[in-house]
């Protein structure tokens, strides 16, 4: 089937020009741009099942495989957490802690895809030791941190919070994650559903994560940069003396502990 065809059915059932152009330049290996140039180019047929499942609202970042994350692509599969855009913040915000103190050794909660934690030992050379609690994630930052070269600064093992690195605790000088933080129950946009629920649900009031982690962890002498939904601040800031920092939006979204020994 044409490109032309394909875009005048699809973008009539509601998806936009630019994704079905990113799903055809997935499938026929050809660029955006050549395709853009090229619309009466013809596409093999498994596009149109491809179309079809994203018109269910299936996410197009698990279709192509891929997603940008601070500058840079990032494997994603289903699985794993599709990276957000308030997460380049919390990458900003440490990349700059990291550089100002001059620290050695993170530690990342719940890699994920890996992004937080790739993107900190590329932009600043230091050593990430990296949880998740499923091995997915683990699998999937794994790829990431090989495609750029950066395997040997990252440690990755299965298990909640720091459990799996409880010898290496104290060395630990900066603890960055970004917590299922989303409350059970809350009403979420079809492409949520295909994520997995415990990269997103965080307990009644969505703080369980947070909870758990002050209460296993004494941070003396250590930073902690966690990302939060936009109405948790005023309760983090009171269950843990930190302080909370806005994203692009000017919402709450980050927490900063940092507890002086
Ligand atoms: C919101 S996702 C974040 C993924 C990635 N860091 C990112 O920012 O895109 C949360 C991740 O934490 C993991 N996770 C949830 N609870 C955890 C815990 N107690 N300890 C370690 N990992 C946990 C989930 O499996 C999921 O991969």
């Amino acid at each position: 089937m044409k490109l032309y065809d394909l875009i005048s059915q699809y973008k009539a059932c509601g998806l936009s020009e630019r994704e079905i152009i990113l799903i055809a330049s997935h499938l026929t290996g050809k660029s955006k741009e050549y395709l853009i140039a090229h619309p009466e180019t013809e596409c093999p047929d498994e596009v149109l099942g491809l179309l079809d499942l994203r018109l269910e609202g299936y996410p197009l970042q698990y279709i192509l495989g891929s997603v940008e994350f601070y500058g840079r692509t990032f494997k994603v599969e289903e699985g794993v957490l599709i990276p957000r855009w308030e997460t380049e913040g919390l990458v900003e915000i440490a990349v700059d802690i990291i550089k100002r103190k001059q620290i050695k050794l993170v530690a990342d909660i719940g890699v994920g895809s890996g992004v937080i934690a790739v993107t900190l030992a590329l932009e600043t050379g230091v050593t990430v030791l990296g949880t998740d609690v499923e091995r997915k994630p683990l699998e999937v930052t794994l790829k990431n941190a090989k495609t750029y070269g950066v395997e040997d600064k990252i440690e990755l093992r299965l298990g909640k919070f720091l459990e799996p690195f409880k010898e290496r605790y104290a060395e630990i000088q900066l603890i960055v994650s970004n917590p299922p933080y989303v409350k059970c129950g809350t009403p979420l946009q079809k492409e949520l559903l295909y994520e997995p629920e415990c990269a997103l649900f965080g307990g009644v009031d969505g703080l369980d994560f947070y909870r758990e982690f002050f209460r296993r962890y004494d941070v003396t002498g250590k930073i902690v940069l966690m990302e939060i939904g936009e109405d948790q601040g005023e309760e983090l800031k009171r269950m843990t003396g930190g302080t909370v920092l806005k994203d692009l939006a000017g919402k709450d979204r980050y927490l900063l502990v940092e507890r002086l020994s």
